[in-house]
């Protein structure tokens, strides 16, 4: 167990009712099929030596909200209380994405638009997108903007992608994808994380259904 005093219980219900929230309009979208994807929150205060998550319990179904689908970790996913929880089992791709980033909140989820744009690209490992209105969602304002999300090696031993991570996560783009597998996109809190990963997923479906359109695959 972590030697993190206590959680308050106000906080517990605090991210209990962001992580309700979020898993309902997720889980409209199919975004969570098989029990796939998990969500992180951090809470109290931040240096990218020291912090504090809630994180969703591994193997859950994510279309489900109780206190018991989550536990709070530290920065090194060592639970924060005693529980029977295991903590997600990528738990340590959150764990880096806060260390360089101190988001506020990471979101994870699988779908059939970023697994596919993963495989299209992986030649080039990162996932090109340019003019695109939504773009702007990233705070990205330039008139022609162009973003290339990066993408990742899925390795079955995910602390393994970890350093792919810090080699290559870009600041200015709040979020990466993981061939065939699924995207993690993050923001300052749940609001700008759930804004980032839906953005991200309708470019992803954008540029699916433009390479289509234009018989480029
Ligand atoms: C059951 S397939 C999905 C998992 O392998 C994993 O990729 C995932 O997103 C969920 O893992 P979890 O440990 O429940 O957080
Ligand atoms: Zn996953």
């Amino acid at each position: 167990m972590s030697g993190f005093t206590r959680i308050s219980l106000e906080e517990k219900r605090r991210v209990l009712g962001e992580f309700t929230e979020v898993k309902a309009e997720f889980a409209s979208r199919g975004w969570f099929a098989g029990t796939g994807g998990n969500l992180s929150m951090r809470i109290g205060p931040y240096s990218p030596e020291q912090f504090f998550f809630a994180v969703t319990a591994s193997g859950k179904d994510k279309t489900r909200s109780t206190p018991e689908d989550f536990l709070f970790v530290d920065q090194d996913g060592t639970p924060c209380e005693t529980t029977s929880l295991k903590p997600s089992a990528e738990t340590s791709l959150h764990r880096e994405i806060y260390r360089l980033t101190g988001a506020g909140a990471i979101f994870h989820i699988h779908s059939v638009f970023n697994n596919i744009v993963s495989e299209w690209f992986w030649d080039r490992r990162s996932v090109p997108i340019e003019g695109v209105e939504l773009i702007k969602a990233f705070n990205i304002w330039d008139e022609d903007a162009r973003i290339d999300v990066p993408i990742l090696t899925n390795y079955a031993d995910v602390p393994r992608i970890v350093p792919e991570i810090t080699e290559r996560l870009d600041p200015r783009i709040p979020g990466l994808l993981i061939r065939k597998h699924g995207v993690c996109a993050w923001g300052k809190d749940a609001f700008e994380a759930k804004k980032h990963l839906e953005a991200f997923e309708f470019l992803f479906e954008y540029v699916y259904r433009w390479e289509l359109l234009n018989n480029r695959k």
